[in-house]
């Protein structure tokens, strides 16, 4: 379980993007934060695995506080959290296959990682991830000539690459037609629930939300305003947690009518 308590994150002198936010994230869900844009969803994420440093509370992945890890303890924790990105994060020349691969980076020597030293086995092991995600014909295609969503579907891969507990996942549908966001929010879900694994993913997207997580945690101004089942959330949640943004006002109101 990820259990995070009373996360705080200021930047500069007093512009305050996290306040004292408290939430868990449990395996075998999807959890999804929401809410307006510059509220602090990317902020959390990045908190959780340190990629920013914050500025006090706890993050506890199965009772160990990632803040409190040092250097090498930390690079191993990282190693089982594994990251998807908007924008993909791929290595655009290299083949699907080859991304896949670097996934195991991580858990290497920096000579084997450099010289990209992999195993039969892992290799056979990435193979079968690509599988897994509908991508087998594509294993030797370079990531620049994929769709957008068969992009997405390599970094979920890769991130699966690191035998991770976790999956943060920043945007992941951003880019995404209606189409492939079903494949790729159904394959996360379907992960969630088969390995047991915590995704945690920050969403623009209400209709998604609401579709496809298990859980919510609705912010603004850096504060949660709402953690619950998705089943909980309604359109007065929906108010509170996107007060002040006239534009998901309307579509609430247009949706009322
Ligand atoms: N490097 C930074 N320096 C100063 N302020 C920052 C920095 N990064 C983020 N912020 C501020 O922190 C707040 C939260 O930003 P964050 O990117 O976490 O929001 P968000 O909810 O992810 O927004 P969006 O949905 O637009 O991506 C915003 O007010 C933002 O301007």
């Amino acid at each position: 379980m990820l259990k995070v308590n009373q996360l705080d994150k200021t930047y500069g002198k007093d512009k305050h993007s996290l306040k004292a936010v408290s939430f868990t994230a449990q395996p075998g869900e999807v959890t999804a934060i929401i809410g307006p844009s510059g509220a602090g969803k990317t902020t959390i994420l990045r908190s959780v695995n340190q990629l920013i440093r914050d500025d006090g509370g706890q993050i506890l992945l199965d009772d160990q506080d990632i803040r409190q890890a040092n250097k090498a303890e930390l690079r191993k924790i990282r190693h089982h959290i594994g990251m998807i990105f908007q924008n993909y994060n791929l290595i655009s020349p290299l083949t699907a296959l080859e991304n896949v691969l670097h996934g195991r980076l991580g858990g290497k020597s920096t000579l084997a990682g450099m010289f990209g030293l992999y195993s039969n086995a892992e290799k056979t092991e990435a193979l079968a991830l690509l599988d897994e995600v509908g991508l087998k014909d594509y294993a030797y295609q370079r990531c620049d000539q994929l769709s957008g969503g068969q992009q997405q579907r390599v970094g979920i891969a890769r991130a699966l690459m690191q035998h991770p507990k976790m999956i943060l996942c920043d945007e992941p549908i951003a880019s995404l037609d209606p189409k492939s966001t079903q494949i790729v929010m159904d394959i996360l879900r379907k992960l969630a629930q088969e390995k047991q694994l915590i995704i945690l993913i920050n969403l623009h997207q209400i209709d998604v939300a609401m579709t496809y997580a298990d859980h919510i945690i609705g912010i603004n101004s850096g504060a949660i305003v709402f953690e619950g089942p998705t089943t909980e959330v309604d359109d007065q949640v929906l108010q509170r947690i996107y007060r002040q943004d006239t534009e998901i006002k309307t579509m609430v109101t247009a949706d009322e009518n």
